[in-house]
């Protein structure tokens, strides 16, 4: 992976099963990127492996969508970092904000989790966001300080780069999400990285590479791309066809 790549990536949520992942996997191994993008994809775990061995020696990493922190144990229905490795991925998005409003994830298990992904050679790539109420309230550097202080705590500072921050606006995401204007996020992000450094000392919280989502889109990427502190988008919708996602990657730095 390059170190100082734009890193342009999507998940694909609970879409595309195996058969439609695969195709997508095959179409995305003949794509060519611009060398300044770092591309990746979060298929579903039921198509991880299938896209890992796709994709292998492709210029598009893979990452899991989710995962628990623990190597084994009678844990029904959850994947361990072991399995995600043994797949071949080399991402894992922990702390979406679908994860924390409908499955219980919190701040605690978020730590756990970039931890354990660390632990296994996985780059935890945590998602925080500010809720539409929290935004409202202006308290939106509080929660995102909040949420970054205990994803990062106990982390060292050499593992520190290898963390990936996601800021994602609960209000901006999704069908009925607003992408947040460029002011606030050139705002946001300024602040994201005094905290980053903050917390794990200039060198190693320059480093860290923060991403923005949350409806980014063909129209509006590369703007976010273009401020300081932005060195990437996360897309949803705009970028499960696979064509869609290319043209976006390209036109970010165009
Ligand atoms: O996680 C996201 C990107 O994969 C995020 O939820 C944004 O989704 P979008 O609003 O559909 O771009």
């Amino acid at each position: 992976m390059e170190r100082d790549a734009i890193w342009v990536g999507t998940s694909w949520k609970m879409n595309k099963g195996p058969a439609a992942s695969v195709a997508a996997a095959n179409e995305l191994a003949r794509m060519s990127f611009p060398a300044a993008i770092q591309p990746f994809v979060i298929p579903p775990f039921t198509s991880l492996k299938d896209v890992c061995d796709r994709l292998s020696g492709s210029r598009v990493a893979v990452g899991a969508q989710n995962m628990h922190w623990q190597d084994e144990g009678a844990w029904t229905g959850e994947i361990s970092p072991t399995m995600i490795s043994e797949c071949g991925a080399e991402l894992v998005e922990i702390g979406h904000s679908e994860r924390r409003t409908y499955f219980g994830e919190t701040d605690h298990t978020v730590n756990l989790k970039v931890h354990a992904a660390l632990r296994h050679g996985l780059r935890p790539l945590v998602c925080i966001g500010d809720t539409a109420d929290e935004y409202s309230y202006s308290v939106t550097n509080e929660t995102l300080a909040r949420q970054l202080k205990v994803a990062l705590h106990g982390v060292s500072e050499d593992d520190v780069p290898q963390v990936l921050i996601a800021y994602e606006p609960v209000w901006a995401i999704g069908a009925s999400g607003r992408p947040a204007d460029a002011a606030f996020v050139e705002r946001t992000h300024n602040y994201l990285r005094k905290v980053l450094i903050n917390i794990a000392g200039s060198s190693a919280g320059s480093a860290i590479k923060l991403l923005y989502g949350g409806s980014v889109t063909q129209d509006n990427a590369a703007g976010y791309v273009a401020l300081p502190h932005v060195n990437g988008v996360f897309v949803g919708r705009a970028a499960w066809n696979v064509e869609h996602f290319q043209a976006l990657a390209e036109g970010v730095i165009a």
